[in-house]
């Protein structure tokens, strides 16, 4: 049985006095029967990190460069994250592949993230167009399998699914219908992992819609945008998640 992973990646939201807080008020979140990570912006991670001293919450970064320390103006390496006590890092999110960033940089930067010692969350998620064609499926396993290609530590990774249509909406997935694709998806990874990985759902999670989405098969936690800036939903979501 995989543990439900409920983690909320603050995107580039909150100065440094209110992300402290954040962190402060989600100290007794409830942690027995589920993970809970929080991904701060960079700026904030150390803060943060002390702010969550003591607590089982864990810590994440949203992006980590593709290149270890050296020459790379305005990149942040894993092994820095590392030295701040980072656990997780986010790569592959949407709105980073809407810059530009392609499957090859996901894969270096969830092998860098890998090497450091973190746990990369690699998202992946369709476009509302590509939703509604016969292509989803491929499509979607393409790009799962692109953004794994060379990793070694496969049961070391999460995967993501995050519908672009979804994110910050209000749009959620149909909860069967993310459990099925997330089926498929789980179905094409190596047997040898298959049921090791956990695949969360992101995308307008919610505490009024949590429940519905870890109750299935197949998923194994939420990647929440904005519900994860106010603490008390954001507890409301790991203590429904832990209910369901
Ligand atoms: O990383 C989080 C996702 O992009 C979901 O964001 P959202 O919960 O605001 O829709």
């Amino acid at each position: 049985m995989r543990r439900l992973l409920i983690a909320g990646n603050w995107k580039m939201n909150t100065n440094v006095g209110e992300g402290e807080a954040l962190a402060e008020a989600l100290r007794d979140v409830d942690t027995n029967s589920v993970d809970v990570l929080v991904a701060p912006p960079f700026t904030h991670i150390d803060r943060v990190a002390r702010a969550l001293k003591g607590t089982e919450v864990f810590l994440g970064a949203q992006n980590v460069s593709e290149d270890t320390c050296g020459a790379h103006t305005g990149e942040i390496a894993a092994e820095m994250l590392a030295d701040l006590s980072v656990d997780y890092v986010i790569v592959g999110h949407s709105e980073c592949r809407g810059r530009g960033e392609v499957d090859a940089t996901v894969a270096k930067k969830a092998a860098r993230a890998l090497d450091a010692g973190l746990l990369p969350i690699i998202c992946f998620g369709e476009s509302e167009e590509v939703y509604g064609s016969k292509e989803r499926v491929d499509f979607l396993k393409k790009q799962v399998e692109a953004s794994l290609a060379g990793i070694k530590d496969l049961d070391k990774i999460t995967l993501a699914y995050e519908p672009i249509w979804a994110i910050g909406t209000g749009k959620t997935a149909d909860a069967a219908d993310a459990d099925a694709v997330i089926g498929q998806v789980r179905a094409a990874l190596d047997p040898a992992i298959q049921g090791k990985v956990r695949i969360l759902y992101g995308g307008s999670v919610k505490s009024s819609n949590v429940a519905g989405f870890v109750a299935k098969e197949n998923i194994d936690g939420v990647l929440v945008g904005g519900a994860s800036l106010k603490a008390d939903e954001f507890k409301a979501i790991a203590r429904e998640a832990s209910h369901a």
